[in-house]
């Protein structure tokens, strides 16, 4: 296998060393015959040893240590601006890049030092081989997206541009294109006439973990939903695709995605933001006495929308989509609610909860809950689980999605268009929010969300 140059912009972050170094360590761990090039570049000064020091550390934690020879031979760091096209331009040139071995440049960077970087990739020749990797959040409406997609085509082809979105690269996302098409039971039911409503859940038991410079800017309405959930929904939505080539399959996430809409932002939504409380033995203060958390920023910490996605498919299915934060417990699933049957014969009794497929992400299985005859009495009516392991990967998501971006493949990428798509299907909430017309609810820290949201627990 060629190699590939990966240069991390933002190399100092938090980012690269609490997710991409280790996924790239596990990945070098698996495909062993994987070459990588690794340079940091980023604003602090940092010596050479200090960049060592760290590519092993993070090659340690993922348990990769064996990998860490193949890249520790020839990675270096370099202090400086990114955003300095002279800077920039040396660093380039003096990467060694060739049509077989590729240039990924990855931008852990904050959203708005990217797009100053992408003005300045804008001016200069870049090999032709070369990839960019932008982490979310892509822009922060409709507009800045669409400016950041003109500002890339000037540097790249939309396929050399890897927006990255890492739930594509959870097996269990992917696990639904196996799930849906690969056998004759489900797909034949998924649609209007046989699915009453579809949730998206992500509830997660961390709390803002020293994020508040980012999260208290965002909010869990565009850290998660915008992008993640959005994804997801499009995943479980989409037509069939032809093959599961990059075309076909980005082809189909945006057709859903641009079909879907908030029908009614105000009635459709709700956000609140989490009180103190305790998980389990763990005390969580208030999210506004969090440090670096400005409370009039009025910032949510779980948001939920109803998504309507307006095809021949799912014209009036509710899609619900919900993530939080600091809850009692997780809980990661998407269910999928089937409507009752036409007809139940006539003295069968109590059966009163509709059949459900639960596919939880992160353990990978899912639940067919179907309603079976009962135990005991067969004319009473009782519920079957079948219950059943999806396949897994070895690679985290970050592993996944940096494969395929490796090996310059964007299937698991966000296409410009449908970037554009998840941030036009949540603005019209955000203007809601902004106007207050969506009270802001609370919860305490450690409990299930407010009393009355949706929920199938
Ligand atoms: O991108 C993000 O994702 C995480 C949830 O993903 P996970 O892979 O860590 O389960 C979320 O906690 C975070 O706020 C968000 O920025």
């Amino acid at each position: 296998m060629t190699g590939t140059t990966l240069l991390i912009l933002g190399a100092s972050g938090d980012l690269t060393s609490r997710l991409l170094l280790p996924g790239l360590a596990t990945l070098l761990s698996i495909e062993t015959d994987r070459r990588v090039t690794l340079v940091g570049a980023d604003l602090p000064q940092m010596s050479e040893n200090a960049w060592r020091e760290r590519v092993t550390a993070a090659f340690g934690r993922a348990d990769a240590a064996e990998a860490l020879p193949r890249v520790l031979g020839d990675t270096r760091y370099v202090a400086g601006d990114a955003t300095d096209p002279h800077l920039l331009g040396r660093l380039l040139e003096s990467l060694e890049v060739d049509s077989d071995s590729p240039l990924v440049i990855y931008f852990a960077l904050p959203p708005q030092v990217s797009a100053a970087v992408c003005e300045t990739l804008a001016g200069l020749d870049l090999p032709e081989n070369t990839t960019l990797a932008l982490e979310k959040p892509f822009g922060y409406d409709a507009q800045s997206a669409k400016d950041l997609n003109v500002l890339l085509s000037k540097s790249v082809p939309e396929d050399r541009v890897f927006r990255i979105d890492h739930f594509l690269g959870l097996y269990t996302v992917l696990n639904l294109l196996g799930l849906r098409f690969a056998n004759r039971l489900f797909e034949p039911v998924w649609d209007r006439d046989s699915i009453e409503k579809v949730e998206i859940f992500y509830d997660e038991t961390v709390t803002l973990e020293g994020r508040a410079g980012y999260f208290d800017r965002a909010g869990a309405l565009r850290d998660m939903i915008q992008s993640h959930l959005l994804q997801v929904m499009a995943v479980v939505a989409m037509e069939p695709p032809a093959s599961v080539g990059e075309r076909d399959l980005r082809d189909a996430i945006g057709q859903v995605l641009r079909a879907a809409r908030v029908v009614d932002p105000v009635a459709d939504s709700r956000r609140a933001r989490y009180t103190a409380g305790s998980i389990g033995e763990r005390a969580v203060p208030d999210y506004a006495a969090e440090e670096g958390v400005d409370p009039e920023l009025g910032t949510e910490t779980l948001a939920e929308v109803e998504v309507e996605v307006a095809n021949q498919r799912w014209a009036g299915v509710p899609f619900i989509l919900r993530s939080g934060k600091s809850f009692a417990a997780v809980r990661k699933q998407v269910v999928v609610h089937f409507k009752p049957p036409a007809h139940i014969p006539d003295g069968l009794l109590g059966r009163d909860t509709p059949d459900t497929l639960t596919i939880d992400l992160r353990p990978d299985t899912f639940t067919l809950s179907l309603t079976t005859n009962g135990s005991g009495d067969a004319f009473t009516l009782g519920r079957t689980d079948l219950v059943g392991a999806l396949g897994g990967s070895q690679l985290e998501p970050y592993g996944e999605v940096l494969s395929s971006m490796l090996d310059c493949n964007p299937r698991l990428a966000v296409r410009g268009d449908a970037a554009e798509e998840c941030w036009r299907i949540v603005e019209p909430v955000l203007a809601a929010w902004s106007r207050d017309d969506v009270p802001l609810e609370t919860y305490p820290a450690g409990s299930q969300g407010p009393e009355g949201w949706s929920s199938t627990r």
